[in-house]
């Protein structure tokens, strides 16, 4: 069975996420397309990485605009037929809920806080406490809206889990195996330690891509899984 694992095709041009994409897809559940091919390219690059694969596609456009807008966002992209599209929860409960009712056979993941926030940048935008407590509470908001997926950092995905119980997909970025470069990533956590924190996807772009091999690299990181049994076989 394929690792639980999204790879982050986050490349410049359609070319290079192709090639990502065929090499890594053998060894991973879903590939993900993000704001950079999709700003770039619209609908033509889902289908240029997906071609003929059965791997799912995540599409995480983060939309945060009024409920009306996202709504007719969703539907513009509902076609595409992602089995995930993220939004972020600080949109609002009704924003939330109206992606959900325009896209009904997609799942809607609610991105709680971004795994590139650490605490100070929080306060800074204005967010006391600790990130765990608004993710908490973001969490909540957007299951209760009708969400049936969250992201959030490994760091808090068992106590997500706790909050949301076990039908909720739980998907963390911010996964860095062992010796990885954190970069850019603030809330971070080994592959192993999420899923054994209850994350049911893994989000893992530039230790995979940016590997000399993204192939190997995406095989290797699904051998280590099973081996340590973190992973379905
Ligand atoms: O909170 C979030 C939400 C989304 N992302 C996305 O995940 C990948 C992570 O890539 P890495 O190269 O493994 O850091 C990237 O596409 C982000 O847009 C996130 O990192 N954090």
């Amino acid at each position: 069975m394929a690792a639980p694992i999204a790879v982050a095709l986050d490349a410049p041009d359609v070319e290079t996420a192709s090639r990502w994409a065929a090499a890594v897809a053998p060894h991973v559940s879903t590939l993900k397309v993000g704001l950079e091919l999709y700003l770039r390219y619209g609908p033509a690059v889902v289908e240029a990485v997906r071609g003929a694969r059965e791997t799912a596609l995540f599409l995480d456009l983060k939309l945060h605009d009024i409920p009306a807008t996202v709504a007719g966002a969703a539907r513009s992209v509902a076609g595409l037929a992602p089995a995930f599209l993220t939004v972020h929860a600080a949109g609002g409960a009704d924003m939330v809920r109206a992606a959900v009712e325009a896209a009904p056979e997609t799942r809607i993941a609610a991105v709680t806080v971004l795994t590139s926030l650490d605490e100070a940048a929080l306060g800074a935008v204005g967010m006391r406490g600790p990130a765990r407590d608004a993710v908490r509470r973001l969490a909540v908001l957007a299951v209760e809206a009708g969400a049936r997926a969250l992201v959030c950092s490994p760091q808090e995905a068992a106590m997500v889990r706790a909050e949301v119980g076990p039908d909720v997909t739980l998907i963390t970025p911010g996964v860095r195996p062992a010796g990885a470069a954190q970069g850019d990533q603030a809330r971070v956590a080994t592959p192993e330690a999420a899923l054994a924190a209850g994350a049911d996807l893994l989000v893992i772009g530039r230790p995979i891509t940016r590997a000399p091999d993204p192939g190997a690299a995406a095989a290797a990181l699904a051998a280590e899984l099973q081996k340590t049994g973190a992973s379905p076989s």
